[in-house]
């Protein structure tokens, strides 16, 4: 994505901001074109015109090493200010382990010819900074709320996650962890929420939730920060481990378990983990019964997130009218009965969102629910079947992104008659990689009690569309190269294939 960076208005906000704006002001003209830059920033399509520092704070000021907190408004012209959380290193001179980090050099103010780089980077700032939050020292801008069900422990060595991910995460010691949202929203955050709400119930499989970080006021008015949760060590999250199995299984290594290789007993228990989280969701969160106003009030949000996705992504449209029917088809289904059962859900499940823990098991993290939406609709009870539908798009994302690792088509050349030929057979292991774990997850959650996926292939197939839907403008928007494997999706689904 290019840098969207408007110059010439950012020059005049820029003089306001420097006015208003004593700790992070002479900053700026370096953030601001790293800022855009970061995957966790939201390209809206036009250019930024300005960046309003506020709730700013220097939370560790050392002679050589100092961190500042600050959330920014960025404004867009034409949509609504975007609000980001920063956390900001300086130091004289730069260690080499923070050379990845680097922002830039500051040019004036208090720090001026100090580096800046990205806080979270510096082992010893996100040291001091636990001292400074836990400990209660913070400045009103940052405070710390204990669940009082863990302690979090000090003086364990800190370091950065090296993932791809929407938020940023210091591991303490691999005992437990602080997840910076990037895009911190006011009011109850439903991560909060809910892990708060797991944890309580004693889950065996989530993480424990310690506390969280919010600005001044308990769970009121205030942006929530962050998350301090329980470390698991694991062998891994489930996307690494699938990709690897539908690999060997696409290409024969597998074949000493031919009938169940290649990850269904892996795929079986993660089902029955996942039912045992919604079950302890809904004996701990409010659920509900959709009457169909209210499934219709739902599938009309669902056609609304289609129109706009035909806007982002023009490559849906022809498809749109036949999702459209899907939706009604889920309508008429639900209007007989009791209605659908609903309930807090985990919002974005997927293979990337649950750990193979080193004791064994699964275990379910990060539940934020998808971003992109608004908080107070992520909060809303959803048919649990929507986390089901999310999990199976998963299992067809690993076949097609294991078969591309080991089957690529040349790019430079036409595939030769023998190349396609091995292509198609190694495509038809692929689907048939993703339909037996398919079958194996929804046998695993039907086993543990949950709604049986099988039985229910109407709102399953709304709710995968759905889905789809939502990962084609995710696609377009950050791996273009990626949206054929939603878009096929949505054609074998409509199609009722
Ligand atoms: N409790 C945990 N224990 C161990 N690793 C975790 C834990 N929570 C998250 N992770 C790791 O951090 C990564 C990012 O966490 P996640 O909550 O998904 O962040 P984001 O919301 O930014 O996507 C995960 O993919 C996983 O590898
Ligand atoms: O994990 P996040 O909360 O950041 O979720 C976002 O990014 C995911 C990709 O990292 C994206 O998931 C999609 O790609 C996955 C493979 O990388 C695949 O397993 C998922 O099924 C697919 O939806 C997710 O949609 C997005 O919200």
């Amino acid at each position: 994505m290019p840098v969207a960076v408007c110059e010439s208005c950012l020059a005049a906000e820029h003089g306001q901001a420097l006015q208003a704006s004593r700790i992070l002001g002479p900053l700026l003209p370096a953030l601001t074109p790293w800022l855009v830059t970061r995957r966790w920033f939201t390209q809206e399509g036009r250019c930024l015109d300005g960046l309003h520092p506020f709730n700013e704070s220097v939370l560790v000021d050392g002679d050589d090493a100092v961190l500042l907190h600050s959330l920014v408004a960025a404004q867009h012209s034409g949509t609504p200010d975007r609000v980001y959380q920063l956390l900001i290193g300086l130091r004289r001179t730069l260690p080499r382990h923070l050379v990845d980090a680097a922002v830039g050099r500051a040019t004036g103010g208090p720090w001026d010819g100090w580096w800046i780089f990205e806080g979270t980077a510096d082992p010893e700032l996100m040291g001091a900074l636990l001292r400074v939050t836990t400990e209660g020292a913070s400045a009103p801008a940052l405070q710390y709320t204990p669940t009082g069900i863990t302690a979090v422990p000090l003086g364990l060595p800190a370091r950065a996650m090296n993932v791809e991910q929407s938020n940023s995460t210091v591991v303490y010691g691999n005992q437990f962890l602080i997840k910076w949202f990037r895009q911190p929203e006011r009011g109850v955050h439903p991560e909060v929420e809910v892990l708060g709400a797991l944890t309580a119930a004693g889950s065996a499989h989530t993480p424990d939730l310690a506390g969280w970080l919010h600005t001044e006021g308990r769970s009121g008015e205030g942006f929530v920060l962050g998350i301090v949760e329980e470390f698991l060590p694991s062998d891994g999250d489930g996307w690494d481990l699938a990709v690897r199995q539908a690999a060997d299984c696409i290409t024969g290594v597998c074949r000493s378990v031919p009938a169940a290789g290649g990850f269904v007993e892996d795929a079986r228990a993660l089902g029955e983990a996942v039912a045992r989280v919604h079950q302890a969701l809904a004996s701990t969160l409010p659920t509900s019964w959709l009457k169909p106003d209210l499934v219709l009030d739902q599938t009309d949000a669902m056609r609304h997130r289609l129109k706009e996705a035909v806007e982002a992504v023009p490559r849906l449209e022809v498809y749109a009218g036949r999702i459209g029917r899907l939706y009604d088809e889920y309508v008429l289904v639900a209007a007989r009965g009791r209605g659908i059962q609903a309930q807090r859900i985990h919002g974005d499940l997927h293979l990337g969102q649950v750990l193979r823990t080193s004791a064994g098991g699964w275990t379910v993290i990060d539940f934020e629910g998808e971003p992109a939406r608004p908080v107070a609709e992520r909060a809303l009870p959803q048919p649990p079947l929507r986390d089901v539908a999310g999990m199976l798009r998963s299992f067809d994302y690993a076949a097609r992104q294991a078969l591309s690792l080991v089957s690529p088509v040349p790019v430079d050349r036409a595939q030769t008659p023998a190349e396609a030929s091995e292509r198609l057979r190694r495509s038809r292991r692929a689907n048939a990689w993703a339909v037996r774990n398919r079958r194996a997850f929804s046998t695993g959650y039907a086993a543990a009690g949950g709604t049986d996926p099988l039985c229910h292939p109407v709102p399953l197939r709304a709710f995968e569309a759905d889905k789809a839907v939502y990962e084609a403008v995710y696609e377009a928007q950050h791996r273009p190269d990626w949206l054929p494997i939603p878009l096929s999706a949505i054609r074998r689904l409509v199609h009722g294939l």
